[in-house]
């Protein structure tokens, strides 16, 4: 985050001397903003840099405990630079918070420098190979041109000017991660899915009649049932991490214009689609683990790394709640636009027709599911609105109204997500297989349908509510999910083969290629340092005098 957040919130001129720096690893920097007591309500921080115009300079202060940055990546041991975000305080007067790039470490001998206090946060669930850092300073100073002056600027005398348009300016790389996330989701879900697909591809279990042999376990429907979604999603997420992408770039190149109209838009697409990209990537490689039963705990499946990894990605960059909870500001928005006759952005058109009062009739094919997404996320987000206005009515403010609906409008804003990501995936499909051939076209499809399948049977109350969908409709859907699951399984194999991951990215003895998973899990299993001698010193300490009564 060090390098992206130089090239958004610098000058040109600053630009031009830190950049080539950080680019050649001259210096190695990290991003600083989380403290030990804030790290979602960025205005609550606590650090402090106050500019003093007599020696040109910035006094950085760690005022209390919770003031201490806390989790930078690689802040303990390894950095030298970070971008500290603090309140800046100028003739007196605090503006905020604003970044800063903050020298922390001697660059040739490494040593902290006086006024700097850093150290290690200590193991954690994951990323143990990560030196998450803390820091706090003692009335440490730094150059004035360290302050990042993209978007608002002190100068000599301690005048403080904002360019940016955008109040929120400084929040750009969070976005920009945010982004990148998405595409991370699928291809960490991509990964294990991989290894539960061809695992249970070369695991028997079970001999469903006495004659026959026992069944690959990737034969059961209830196996497909947990893998194939796992499958479907990751292209999923790929998909809409592609137009995700693109949508940021859009955006990038007219605020670059002077043009900041599409950012609440992109800011509400990018909270809700890392939200729910990280959140499901999360459940489905646990449940790829569950589908390689006992095997699926061992480190050597590579599934517990991939589980803690990505379990983090829920978290860092916005959690989840509060990350929905903006989608879910940017909804209730359209929502009044709606009321007022005035037009809507492109992702959110759709509730334009969505407020009829009546229920949207059932209809099964793709785009009728969609559709009833779409009506879903309306009628959600209607209902949520009543809500607000109830509790405004009895006379609460609008904050502790918002807060009291706070679980309907995330109710609201992951069903928006939802029916954003199918539309976007089917759209995505339909684009890129033009010229593909048909047997392609075909399974991309079922993995397609399968999604959509898959979501309307989990959300059969909500369809309930805001559709006319019927008792007889949900057991047709049932049988064709069931029957499409069949179609799939035939090319299961060659479908994660084709995510292409090298056994080197698997690191997995069950998702290896070649499929030899037991030889591989006895190789794993010798390099355990308990098997390094026939009898281990704790049999004699410990063991032998408890078994002869001397302990
Ligand atoms: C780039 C690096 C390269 C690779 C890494 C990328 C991908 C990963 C690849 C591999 C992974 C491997 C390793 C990764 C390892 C480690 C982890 C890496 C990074 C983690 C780093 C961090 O976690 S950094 C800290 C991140 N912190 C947060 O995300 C904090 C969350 N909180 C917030 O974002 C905000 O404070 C908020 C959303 C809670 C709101 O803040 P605030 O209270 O100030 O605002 P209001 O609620 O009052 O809203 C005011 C209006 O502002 C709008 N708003 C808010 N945010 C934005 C925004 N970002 N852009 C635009 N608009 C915004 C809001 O909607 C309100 O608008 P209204 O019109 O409704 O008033
Ligand atoms: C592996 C890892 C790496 C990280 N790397 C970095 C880094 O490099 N740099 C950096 O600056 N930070 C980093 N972080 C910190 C990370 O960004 C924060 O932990 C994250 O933003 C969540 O903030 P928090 O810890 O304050 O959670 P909290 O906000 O304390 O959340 C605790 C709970 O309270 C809920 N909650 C909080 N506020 C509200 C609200 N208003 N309404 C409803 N519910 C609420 C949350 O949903 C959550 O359930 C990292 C974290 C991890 C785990």
């Amino acid at each position: 985050m060090f390098v992206p957040t130089l090239m958004g919130q610098c000058t040109p001129e600053q630009q031009a001397y830190w950049l080539p720096r950080a680019l050649d690893m001259q210096i190695i920097g990290t991003y600083a903003q989380t403290e030990l007591g804030h790290g979602t309500f960025i205005r609550g921080l606590e650090t402090t840099a106050t500019y003093d115009p007599e020696t040109e300079t910035f006094v950085m202060n760690s005022p209390t405990l919770t003031s201490y940055k806390w989790w930078a990546g690689g802040l303990a041991k390894t950095v030298n630079y970070c971008i500290v975000v603090a309140q800046l305080y100028t003739k007196g007067v605090c503006h905020g918070t604003h970044p800063f790039i903050v020298q922390i470490r001697d660059e040739e001998t490494h040593m902290p420098r006086p006024g700097v206090k850093v150290g290690d946060i200590g193991p954690k669930l994951g990323f143990n190979t990560a030196d998450n850092g803390y820091l706090g300073f003692d009335n440490y100073r730094i150059p004035r041109d360290n302050m990042m002056m993209k978007n608002a600027q002190v100068l000599k005398d301690g005048t403080y000017v904002k360019v940016a348009r955008h109040g929120k300016a400084t929040y750009g790389t969070m976005v920009f991660v945010r982004v990148l996330l998405v595409n991370e989701a699928a291809f960490n879900l991509a990964k294990a899915c991989t290894i539960a697909v061809r695992y249970s591809a070369i695991r028997r279990q079970c001999s469903p009649d006495s004659e026959g042999s026992e069944l690959q376990v990737l034969d059961y429907s209830t196996q497909q049932h947990k893998l194939f979604i796992c499958i479907a999603t990751a292209h999923a997420l790929q998909l809409n991490s592609t137009w995700l992408w693109k949508t940021f770039s859009d955006t990038l190149a007219a605020i670059k214009q002077g043009n900041v109209d599409t950012l609440p838009e992109l800011h509400a697409l990018s909270s809700c689609l890392k939200a729910l990209s990280t959140a499901d990537a999360a459940s489905l490689i646990e449940q790829c683990r569950h589908a390689c039963g006992g095997h699926g705990y061992m480190m050597s499946s590579g599934l517990p790394y991939l589980y803690a990894f990505v379990t983090a990605t829920r978290t860092y960059e916005g959690d989840y709640t509060i990350l929905l909870l903006q989608t879910a500001r940017f909804l209730v928005k359209a929502y009044e636009q709606v009321e007022a006759g005035k037009p809507l952005t492109p992702t959110v058109s759709y509730l334009s027709q969505a407020f009829t009062g009546k229920k949207l009739p059932w209809d099964s094919s793709p785009d009728g599911i969609i559709r009833a997404f779409q009506a879903l996320a309306a009628g959600k987000l209607s209902s949520t609105v009543k809500s607000l206005r109830k509790r405004l009515e009895s006379g609460l403010s609008y904050e502790q109204a918002w807060e009291l609906s706070t679980i309907q409008l995330n109710g609201a804003a992951e069903a928006h997500c939802r029916a954003v990501m199918s539309q976007n995936y089917k759209s995505e499909i339909e684009r890129l297989t033009v010229n593909s051939s048909p047997n392609v076209k075909l399974v991309l499809q079922q993995l397609y349908k399968v999604y959509l399948y898959y979501w309307a049977l989990e959300r059969t109350g909500d369809l309930l509510l805001y559709t006319s969908i019927s008792e007889s409709d949900i057991f047709e859907l049932q049988l064709r999910y069931e029957g499409l699951l069949k179609e799939i399984r035939p090319n299961a194999v060659g479908i994660v083969d084709a995510f292409d991951l090298r056994d080197e990215v698997l690191h997995s003895a069950l998702g290896s290629y070649d499929g030899n998973v037991y030889e591989r899990l006895m190789a794993e299993a010798q390099k355990s340092p308990l098997n390094a001698e026939p009898v281990n010193q704790t049999f004699h300490t410990y063991l032998k005098p408890m078994m002869k009564g001397k302990l």
